[in-house]
């Protein structure tokens, strides 16, 4: 299998945040989405891939190419989307984009128009105009009329109404199967990625915590539940817990479940993606 994305060993270093020696690749494909708290490194982690931000060391490669020295051909290839302004606000839609299409040898006008249409978007009408949401949208029409192979997004879905995020989320799937694209996609809505992501990569705190398919990582986890006495004995193999009134309920691996299966009066779940996350990100 080809490899469209490989970060190998980047760091960043911000006065008050340093994302650690991270390192993970994407495959020709496949979805991947990239969660973790917030203020974990996620956005530092996808500019730095756009070359929006230098990095201080590591690799980044895209289709095989230095992302910085093959800048060009590079972004030729992607589609960004990104929640914060990348284009000026004053300007009409259309105008827009008629000024970024010929930077795009693949610019297709035809599909451009066909997602305007498809969002209900006016092309009349300026960016500054638009809410949070139609925004995001445009974003989505601009960055995929130029049939990118990769498609990297920023927060995507978290201004879009459910009915659109269900669709959007069609919308990329299909892409990839018909045209065989990656996604890396980073988000707060974990139930999307549970919709569509092959592969999720948490970052927490600027470092890595895993990087595996979302098959794997539920089938690595479970959730444990049971009542004070029989699990604080058992303190050591869970990730993170917390106490309510009905016992304790924490996240263990499955492989260390073991230990407690004989006892009757606990309880074993398959934990949701929000649940590794919130237990894996409190583990201290
Ligand atoms: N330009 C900057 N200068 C200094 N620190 C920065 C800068 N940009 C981001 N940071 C810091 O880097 C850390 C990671 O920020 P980042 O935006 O990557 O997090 P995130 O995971 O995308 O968070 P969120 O989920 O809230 O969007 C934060 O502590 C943030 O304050």
């Amino acid at each position: 299998m080809s490899k469209v994305l490989e970060v190998n060993n980047v760091s960043k270093d911000y006065r008050d945040f340093r994302l650690n020696d991270i390192s993970f690749s994407l495959e020709k494909g496949y979805i991947m989405g990239l969660i973790g708290p917030n203020g974990s490194g996620k956005t530092t982690t996808i500019k730095l891939i756009m070359n929006l931000l230098s990095k201080d060391s590591g690799e980044i490669k895209v289709f095989n190419k230095d992302h910085v020295y093959d800048e060009v051909g590079v972004k030729e290839k992607i589609g960004f989307v990104y929640d914060g302004d990348i284009y000026p606000s004053g300007m009409k839609l259309g105008k827009l984009a008629k000024l970024i299409a010929p930077f795009y040898r693949s610019w297709d006008d035809e599909i451009f128009h066909g997602y305007i249409k498809k969002f209900n978007l006016n092309l009349d009408k300026k960016l500054e105009e638009l809410s949070k949401g139609m925004k995001i949208k445009f974003s989505i029409a601009m960055a995929l009329a130029h049939k990118p192979e990769l498609i990297i997004m920023d927060e995507p879905t978290s201004g879009l109404d459910p009915v659109f995020r269900r669709e959007f989320l069609d919308l990329i799937q299909d892409i990839i199967e018909k045209r065989q694209a990656s996604v890396l996609f980073s988000t707060h809505i974990t139930s999307d990625l549970e919709k569509v992501a092959d592969y999720i990569t948490f970052i927490n705190d600027g470092e890595i915590v895993f990087t595996d398919t979302l098959c794997d990582l539920v089938e690595n986890y479970r959730l444990v539940k049971g009542k004070k006495g029989d699990l604080t004995n058992h303190k050591d193999i869970l990730i993170g817990m917390r106490t309510n009134k009905f016992g304790i309920e924490g996240l263990a691996e499955t492989n260390d479940c073991q230990a407690l299966i004989e006892n009757e009066d606990i309880l074993f779940e398959k934990p949701n993606l929000e649940d590794i996350m919130y237990y894996v990100s409190r583990r201290d």
